[in-house]
């Protein structure tokens, strides 16, 4: 967790992450509120598309009375949701400390300049009144004072110490629809920046127990690796050993199928290696068009155009059939995005319940979640080409839109043989004149009326579209209603080239099979390759681009210039850790500890994994290393010399190891009274004599010289009473009992403190709120008032650790132990 390690990789990676990743608290400089203030000097966003009204209107998302009461709606920029993380007894601590301490003197409606402003509330259908809305703009929260000074500080801070994530309510709906179990394992197939993820941790770890490990697990993949670095990044605030990391395009993620046995001892697998991996949930949060999101980004009502989602029907259908290969039977997948376009949703949820042929029932969640409110799926559409629209596919004959994107969803081969059936019976579709007649709009067949649209109006939220799906029997890739079609399953990937507006002689991969781990080139007879009218909106076209781009290193096998994930057997490391810890058995470490390097000699970092992280881990050695992990478990240990004394343990405990390690520890281990605890967090090395009680002092010197853990003396108590003492990074829960703990060197004459100075500051000033306020402000960052120093730091925060991911062992650098000791 050393901080300044500088270089040119980090500043580069640095200004990568600041580019890639939201800034959740601060506003853009170059957008307007979006609320139409335009302070700072700059215009606000138009927020009018008559080609976004339009099609809407055509669509009948919403009805005509509502249809002003909607554009408003869209027009209001987003009020502030924030869920409390973690799960259980510390989480309602929290929440009712929070309610006591801030909310409550806002109980009343406040005015600021003539608006009525309503007080924060929770989200009805978030269980146990854990997420948040807050109905003040940017511009209420600078203009009120007491607003600002309250509630927009204690946000950063909370949201900066990983206590509450700032999340559209929007977004926190789909993983409440997935009904995860701790037992369960979950793959999030495009997960980044990750706050779905986060949740699908928490309740992974809802039920544990003081030192037990879930049996859940998380594969959290997304395609972008600097997207992958920043969902690191949010999930490491879990300190979870129960995750996996992964960086593939979704449709074609591994499924490991075990492919040839290699002889090493580790490769004794137990996991199901017949099938490959398979899971019990699986998450389809796909890339789409966004325009749900508008009230939030209102640069997208400039950009919008139909052909934004036609341009990513077909990725969409690829992810999610990959998500349906690779489900378990009787398994529950969610299939999400936050547009509101039919073609990305009801039309790809009915070619979903198409291409799997009876072996994904579309569920009804009605009674689900019932204070949520939300607009049954549509059961009927119209299509928009480049130049008109369709209201069937009988209309379509250039083939300029696909026949996936309507309701009936007819196969091309069922629309040639139509179309031939009219032709011989003299009826002639294919009547070159310019207007095709208006065919009857098509209605679907299938139950759509399932699925969910949350419209912006109804709850004052962004708008989204959730399908929820139950695997009723196993996926074969021929559909049943149509199997005489042999490339009925996989014609979008050549056909999606033609809307990038660049030539492909239609060939398309289908999506995987879970029994299969090469790719499928599938032939496809019927992509089609039109210059008539191609629908290429310009942000879809770069999405396929760079995807194609990215498919091109996508072969599969073995992973080049990935760091292997390697089991730790070298017994002298691990029996040298669990005696100088002294770790229990309760804890064990053999077959649990991962590498990123072969060279155990050279080993920077050691990780944690579950048990069911560590069958994947081995279930991938088995099929040939298919899968590209950026990140596998929780970092346990660090390498640190101890040249103070060569035969003792050369590894400290990282910090966010500390949680799951320190049930188990019973030696290096040193209980503090406040006094003596707030002398360790000061900046420097404090020597012995300096302590004040003499039984810590004592203990100290027993030790053995190196790393050690102090805990503060009957933290778990003082929880329940204060807020302000007790909600930390740092103030972990066990159970039920929260406590507070830092990893420390023991030095010959002095003890200092193994975190970064910021972590250091955030502690005290949580521990002990009085002192520090009296103290230098400017020297604590989390006093600051500048969004920026907050920022900064963030930024940093990522960015050390995108080397420590990234670099691997070989470039793991020696001066993060010297930095963080920067007392001694
Ligand atoms: C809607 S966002 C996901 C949001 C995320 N589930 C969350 O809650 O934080 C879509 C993500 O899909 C990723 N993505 C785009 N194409 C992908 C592909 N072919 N495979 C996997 N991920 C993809 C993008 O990088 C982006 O992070």
């Amino acid at each position: 967790m050393g901080r300044g390690k500088g270089g040119k990789r980090g500043r580069t990676q640095r200004r990568d992450f600041r580019d890639g990743r939201e800034n959740v608290w601060k506003k853009p400089r170059e957008q307007g509120d979006g609320d139409g203030d335009g302070d700072g000097g700059w215009a606000p966003f138009v927020v009018e598309s008559p080609a976004f009204e339009e099609y809407y209107k055509k669509q009948g998302i919403v009805p005509e009375s509502e249809w002003e009461q909607f554009m408003a709606c869209l027009r209001k920029s987003l009020p502030t949701t924030f869920r409390i993380n973690g799960g259980g007894q510390y989480a309602e601590c929290i929440r009712d400390q929070m309610r006591r301490d801030f909310f409550d003197c806002l109980k009343d409606e406040t005015e600021i300049d003539g608006e009525v402003i309503e007080p924060p509330r929770t989200l009805p259908w978030y269980p146990n009144d854990l997420a948040w809305h807050l109905s003040f703009s940017r511009r209420q929260l600078r203009k009120a004072s007491i607003l600002q000074s309250r509630i927009h500080e204690f946000l950063k801070e909370e949201n900066e110490l990983g206590n509450i994530t700032r999340q559209e309510a929007v977004s926190m709906v789909p993983p409440l629809f997935l009904d995860v179990k701790p037992n369960h394992r979950i793959l999030d197939m495009c997960a980044a920046p990750g706050s779905k993820t986060f949740q699908l941790l928490e309740v992974i770890h809802k039920d544990d127990q003081p030192g037990a490990l879930s049996q859940g697990m998380v594969i959290a993949n997304d395609l972008n690796v600097q997207r992958c670095h920043l969902l690191i990044h949010q999930t490491k605030r879990m300190c979870s050993p129960n995750i996996l990391v992964t960086n593939h395009e979704a449709q074609h993620f591994p499924g490991l199928k075990k492919k040839k046995l290699e002889g090493r001892s580790f490769l004794i697998c137990v996991v199901r290696d017949d099938t490959g991996l398979l899971f019990d949930r699986v998450l389809c949060d796909v890339p789409c068009s966004g325009d749900g999101t508008m009230r939030k980004a209102p640069d997208l009502w400039k950009k919008w155009s139909p052909g934004m989602g036609n341009g990513l029907h077909c990725l969409q259908i690829q992810i999610a059939m990959r998500g349906v290969a690779l489900l378990e039977v009787g398994g529950r997948m969610v299939y999400s995005t936050c547009s509101l376009n039919p073609i990305e949703d009801e039309a790809v949820v009915g070619e979903i319940l198409r291409q799997s042929g009876g072996c994904m029932e579309l569920l009804d969640v009605s009674s689900e979640l019932p204070t949520l409110r939300r607009r049954p799926g549509l059961k009927s559409w119209k299509v928009r080409g480049r130049r008109r629209w369709f209201s069937s596919y009988h209309e379509d004959k250039y083939r300029a839109v696909l026949p996936s994107m309507f309701p009936s969803g007819k196969r091309m081969a069922q629309i040639t043989r139509e179309r031939e059936g009219d032709m011989d019976s003299g009826n002639n579709v294919e009547n070159p004149s310019e207007e095709a007649t208006e065919s009857e709009a098509e209605v679907s067949e299938l139950p759509l009326e399932r699925c969910m649209r949350i419209l912006p109006h109804d709850q004052d939220t962004g708008g989204f579209f959730i399908a929820a799906f139950q695997k009723v029997g196993p996926y074969k890739r021929k559909c049943s209603y149509e199997s005489s079609s042999s490339h009925s399953c996989c014609f979008c990937s050549g056909v999606s080239n033609s809307f990038s507006g660049k030539k492909s002689r239609g060939r398309g991969k289908a999506p995987q099979e879970a029994e299969e781990n090469v790719d499928n080139d599938t032939e496809n007879p019927e992509a089609v390759d039109n210059d008539n009218e191609p629908d290429n909106a310009q942000s879809a076209e770069l999405e396929l681009d760079s995807q194609r781009e990215n498919r091109k290193q996508q072969k599969q096998g073995p992973w080049h210039g990935v760091d292997p994930v390697l089991f730790l057997e070298d017994d002298q490391i691990i029996r040298s850790l669990a005696s100088y810890y002294g770790i229990q058995e309760s804890l064990p470490l053999s077959g649990h500890l991962v590498v990123r390097s072969e060279d155990t000699s050279r080993v920077k970092r050691i990780y944690y994994v579950s048990k069911s992280v560590g069958d994947v881990a081995r279930l991938n050695f088995r099929s040939g290393q298919m899968l590209k992990i950026t990140s596998a478990g929780l970092k346990i240990f660090e390498r640190h010399s101890n040249k103070e004394d060569a035969s003792a343990c050369n590894f400290r405990i990282a910090s966010e190891g500390l949680p799951l390690l320190l049930p188990h520890l019973t030696k290096q281990l040193l209980y503090a009274t406040k006094d003596d605890f707030k002398l360790l967090l000061s900046p420097s090395a404090v020597p012995f004599v300096a302590f004040k009680d003499p039984a810590f002092t004592s203990a100290m010197q027993s030790l053995l010289v190196g790393c050690c853990v102090v805990v503060l003396k009957d933290s778990g108590k003082s929880f329940m009473t204060s807020l302000k003492f007790s909600i930390s990074l740092f103030c972990f829960a066990v159970g039920t009992n929260d406590v507070t703990a830092v990893g420390c060197w023991r030095g010959r004459t002095n003890m200092s403190l193994l975190v970064p100075r910021v972590e250091a500051d955030q502690m005290l000033k949580r521990l002990f709120p009085e002192e520090v306020e009296a103290g230098d402000r400017t020297s604590n960052p989390v006093n600051a008032n500048e969004d920026d120093t907050l920022e900064e730091q963030k930024g940093d925060e990522m960015d050390e650790h995108t080397i420590e991911e990234d670099e691997g062992e070989e470039k793991g650098d020696e001066k993060d132990g010297r930095h963080t000791l920067e007392g001694q």
